[in-house]
């Protein structure tokens, strides 16, 4: 009896419950890609879902056994009231955006951000592990957000990045490996996602101003002056920015064009003013 007790014991040690989410606007492959990994397939007819799809799957994480509880979101924001209480107690999510499309790119900082009020006070980001999917790769000519932007946005807010095609199945295992692996670091790490092993030796705000600085309309808008800013305004603005920016001491990927791309905008700007 006493074997068998303690063998109990150490099971339980080792057996683990997750609950994860999947987040995304609507049609970016966020069923499809939990499709692929759990059962296998594809199926190219697109089904909305209606506010949430539930499953269980169970995978092996070195030695223990973890039980996960997979959410799968509706994207459409017409769910937002049946979403809105799934946030809370997830250890992971996966975020999903389609490569093809930029305004669901765009999206991820507002689905964060809805994220974030529903948890409220209890929100603790840093205990969540997240996953970013750059989804239908497999779509190579209609692509038109790369490789470098989408890795930037990840991994400069401490997230993993991974190209997947539910179509193909490209990246979908490695990525749900990675993700389970972080999850259970993370529980043993007492719920905190443990510091990454090596740095990216960039920082947050060199990450979001290439972002802001290669989705910028114009070049006032580059460089975060209103139109018809006055050269003083111009010329500090664009110092804030290259300091910031400059090759020498941003490795960020990315910086070195949007470091010449600040200076060109400062240039013609500077011509148009007296
Ligand atoms: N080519 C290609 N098509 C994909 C891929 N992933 C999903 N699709 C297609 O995209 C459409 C939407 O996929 P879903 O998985 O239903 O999208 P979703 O994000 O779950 O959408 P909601 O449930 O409305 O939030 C379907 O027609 C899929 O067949 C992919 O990797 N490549």
């Amino acid at each position: 009896i006493m074997d068998t007790n303690v063998q109990k014991r150490r099971e339980n040690k080792k057996s683990l419950r997750v609950k994860v989410i999947s987040l995304g606007n609507a049609e970016v492959g966020k069923s499809c890609i939990i499709k692929r990994y759990c059962e296998k397939r594809f199926v190219p007819k697109y089904l909305a879902t209606i506010g949430i799809d539930y499953g269980v799957t169970k995978v092996q994480v070195r030695d223990r056994e973890i039980k996960v509880n997979i959410f799968d979101m509706a994207g459409h924001p017409f769910f937002y009231e049946v979403r809105n209480e799934f946030y809370k107690d997830s250890q992971g999510v996966v975020l999903v955006y389609d490569v093809g499309l930029r305004e669901s790119f765009d999206a991820l900082d507002s689905w964060l951000g809805e994220m974030k009020q529903e948890m409220g006070s209890q929100a603790n980001m840093e205990s969540i592990v997240f996953v970013v999917c750059a989804n239908k790769v497999d779509l190579t000519k209609r692509r038109v957000v790369d490789e470098g932007e989408g890795r930037l946005w990840a991994e400069s807010r401490g997230f993993h990045y991974f190209e997947t095609s539910a179509q193909s199945g490209e990246g979908i295992s490695e990525m749900f490996q990675a993700f389970f692996s972080s999850i259970t670091d993370m529980c043993e790490n007492g719920g905190k996602r443990p510091v990454a092993e090596v740095s990216v030796g960039f920082t947050k705000e060199q990450a979001d101003t290439i972002r802001r600085i290669r989705n910028s309309k114009d070049s006032w808008d580059m460089l975060g002056v209103k139109p018809g800013a006055t050269r003083e305004e111009v010329n500090k603005a664009y110092r804030k920015l290259a300091v910031l920016l400059h090759p020498d001491k941003c490795v960020a990927p990315g910086s070195e064009d949007a470091f010449k791309a600040v200076v060109n905008a400062r240039t013609s700007l500077l011509k148009n003013i007296k």
